[in-house]
């Protein structure tokens, strides 16, 4: 695989460069400012005071730093190692989950769907594997080796699913939803889906000019970032500026994500944010994130329209072929659907 190339210090080929730095605005050798990410204690979510400060944080930012969030820092670090271990497997081992060009889970590059507009490809490779429900499992891309690659994503994702529903349910409390908890989750969670993002940035020797994700915002309900243990790279846009995401080994950085804003009627923003590569090092991070069902419609939650909030979005229809089509243009499912 092309990227493969980096890994021995090489500059990326074309498709990867941007003809202008990165960070146009801002002096290379000065460092971006770092994040301060609300930290939000999930053992204490059941306290009005902790839920509000999820509320103000997802309101005004969209992201928050989750601790005792329920996930031994063992099995975070089991996550982080299996994928390290299936990207040191020999090549031919990593083409037995090869992605097919125009399918969306197995190991390689994100699928193209704008073939006319010329973009600028990001430097690097994901794994993509739908974890839940079961029954929508790809078992032939999910890596047989390293041997406990496939016990150990099933306990994450297990576990990270439990997670999720207590966020959506915090998250409708945190917004006094009529005391409805499962408000958001009623509204997704027949038919959608959980999968697993193992994605993977190589070194690159020109950093400012090439990016290991480009500006994007998720398509997603949740998002949750597993971060590598050493090597920063995440950045996100506040207040037009960029800004770096600090590592907090043992915390998930959480984004609500593009759907979850329209349900929420704009109470919850879904923040734009990309990832730098490193000039020496590797990186890598594991995203777990849920999807609402392909085909259903997404518009903002009865209870969030009022005569002093008065509906922001349209419905729209979700589709993950629409995603993939945003996602290459630079743009966001949430503009279109601004009313
Ligand atoms: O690698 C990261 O830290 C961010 C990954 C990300 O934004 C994504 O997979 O959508
Ligand atoms: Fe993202």
């Amino acid at each position: 695989m092309e990227y493969e190339l980096a890994i021995t210090g090489r500059n990326p080929p074309a498709k990867y460069v941007y003809t202008n730095s990165i960070n146009p605005s801002q002096d290379p050798s000065i460092p971006l400012p770092l994040l301060e990410i609300p930290v939000i204690d999930f053992a204490h979510l059941v306290a009005p005071s902790e839920l509000e400060r999820l509320r103000s944080a997802l309101s005004s930012y969209g992201y928050v730093m989750v601790t005792n969030h329920g996930v031994e820092s063992s099995l975070m670090d089991r996550v982080r190692l299996v994928f390290k271990q299936f990207l040191a497997l020999p090549m031919e081992e990593r083409l037995k989950c090869q992605k097919e060009a125009d399918g969306f889970e197995g190991f390689g590059s994100d699928m193209m769907v704008t073939k006319d507009v010329p973009v600028v490809h990001d430097f690097s490779a994901r794994l993509r594997l739908t974890t839940w429900p079961e029954d929508k499992r790809q078992m032939k891309y999910w890596p047989e080796q390293p041997h406990d690659f496939r016990e150990v994503l099933d306990e994450y994702s297990s576990k990270l699913l439990v997670l999720h529903d207590a966020t959506l349910g915090a998250m409708a409390r945190s917004l006094s939803l009529d005391d409805d908890d499962s408000a958001f989750l009623n509204a997704v969670r027949e038919g959608g889906s959980i999968s697993a993002r193992f994605n993977f940035y190589p070194p690159c020797p020109t950093p400012d000019r090439a990016l290991g994700l480009k500006p994007h915002s998720d398509g997603t309900v949740i998002t949750y970032l597993l971060q590598d243990g050493e090597v920063e790279g995440l950045q996100v846009l506040k207040d037009e500026q960029w800004f770096r995401v600090p590592i907090v080994p043992d915390a998930l950085v959480l984004h609500v994500g593009d759907h979850l804003e329209i349900m929420s009627n704009g109470e919850f923003k879904s923040p734009v944010h990309r990832v730098v590569l490193n000039p020496e090092r590797q990186r890598m991070s594991v995203v777990i994130a849920s999807f609402p069902e392909e085909g259903i419609q997404i518009e903002p939650l009865e209870g969030l329209v009022s005569g002093e909030k008065p509906r922001l979005y349209r419905q729209v229809k979700y589709s993950v072929v629409d995603q993939v089509g945003y996602y290459w243009s630079g743009t966001r499912v949430t503009d279109d659907a601004r009313i």
